[in-house]
């Protein structure tokens, strides 16, 4: 059984269409990335699995069950961190979670899910109003894990977190995926979708553009990797002659770039250069980020799709030169994406 299928999910306003046939597919026990721009459609489509809005045309099953027929059995399964929740201003933490407990008949601690979310527990004693963006974040992440739900349904839940608190989340998105359930996590950060999730939708304009793992989209959108090269003197050889070259091209920096769609080409260049007589003080092999398969397959430029996180920062860390050299910053990676999402925090 599919933990969500949509058939034709349509969601029209007048002439516009927020959602236009959406066919697809999210497997139990998936992390499934919903990533679009503002406006693609992600919350509509959670809207309509909820049956907070009724579609204009199509269907769905929530947990086997019909999203219009069978609404209470969807929502007695389903953890929701909405986009833009409203909180009882004036009750605490600890009220909130108790009144999911109820209405869930969870059997948590109300304590437990504090601890998990990384909420303090004199925090939880405050009126909500009183709460930063981040902890109400939190507060919310909290009651969608009451009753151990088969499906979180998690629209934008980075939204106000500081970097520590986006990592939490992803944490618990990791372990609740290995407890078995299915996360579905729309997101407009494209880091974040990849560090969690097995496949990723693309949605833009109410249309699927795409669904694959991140594996997936990179071979199929075409974008090549690419190896850069730092040599210590412009090389007098023609690397864009070599099978599989796609591009190449002298970076900002004066690295080389050589961008290929076969993998073997890469070799190729490196001793094409050294049998040129090109001094190579250092290299390196980009992958395709996430920004960059997004414009393939929307067209659209990846700085609309997010604020505040730059590709270069995410795909390109690494690469950073010191001291004016051309050392490689060997945290990697992993680094750069926690930087990238450092700045996306603040
Ligand atoms: N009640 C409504 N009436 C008219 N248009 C609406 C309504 N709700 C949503 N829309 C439109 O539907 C489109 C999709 O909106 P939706 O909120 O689903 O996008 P989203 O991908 O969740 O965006 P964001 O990342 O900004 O939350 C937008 O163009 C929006 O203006």
């Amino acid at each position: 059984m599919a933990a969500i299928e949509t058939r034709n999910l349509t969601k029209r306003y007048g002439d516009d269409a927020a959602l236009e046939g959406l066919e697809l597919t999210v497997d139990e026990g998936e992390v499934f990335g919903f990533l679009g721009p503002n406006g693609a459609g992600k919350t509509t489509t959670i809207d309509l699995l909820l049956d907070f809005i009724r579609p204009t045309d199509g269907s769905a099953t929530v947990l086997g069950h019909d999203t219009q027929d069978e609404t209470d059995a969807v929502r007695d399964r389903v953890g929701i961190l909405p986009d833009g929740f409203d909180l009882w201003e004036r009750s605490s933490g600890y009220r909130h979670l108790e009144f999911a407990l109820a209405s869930k008949g969870g059997s948590e601690s109300p304590e437990a899910l504090l601890d998990r979310v990384g909420l303090d527990r004199a925090d939880a004693e405050r009126p909500v109003g009183d709460y930063s963006k981040g902890m109400a974040q939190r507060l919310a992440m909290a009651m969608a894990l009451v009753g151990d739900p088969d499906l979180l349904i998690l629209d934008e839940p980075s939204s106000g977190l500081d970097p520590h608190g986006i990592r939490t989340f992803q944490e618990i998105i990791r372990e609740e995926a290995t407890d078995g359930t299915t996360v579905f996590f729309s997101s407009h950060i494209l880091g974040q979708v990849s560090a969690v999730c097995d496949r990723v939708g693309i949605l833009d304009d109410g249309d699927l553009v795409t669904v694959d793992t991140i594996a997936g989209l990179r071979e199929r959108s075409g974008v090549g990797s690419s190896l850069v090269v730092d040599v210590a003197e412009e090389p007098v050889v023609d690397l864009g002659e070599i099978d599989g070259v796609t591009d190449v091209t002298v970076r900002q920096d004066g690295r080389l770039r050589v961008t290929y769609a076969d993998p073997a080409a890469k070799a190729l260049a490196l001793h094409r250069l050294v049998d040129s007589g090109a001094t190579i003080v250092d290299f390196d092999v980009e992958e395709p980020t996430l920004e960059d398969l997004f414009t393939a397959f929307t067209g659209t430029d990846a700085d609309s799709v997010q604020a505040g996180e730059s590709s270069d920062e995410l795909g390109r860390a690494r690469h950073r030169a010191t001291d004016g050299g051309a050392r490689v910053d060997s945290s990697g990676p992993d680094r750069a994406r926690a930087d990238a999402e450092t700045e996306v925090g603040r």
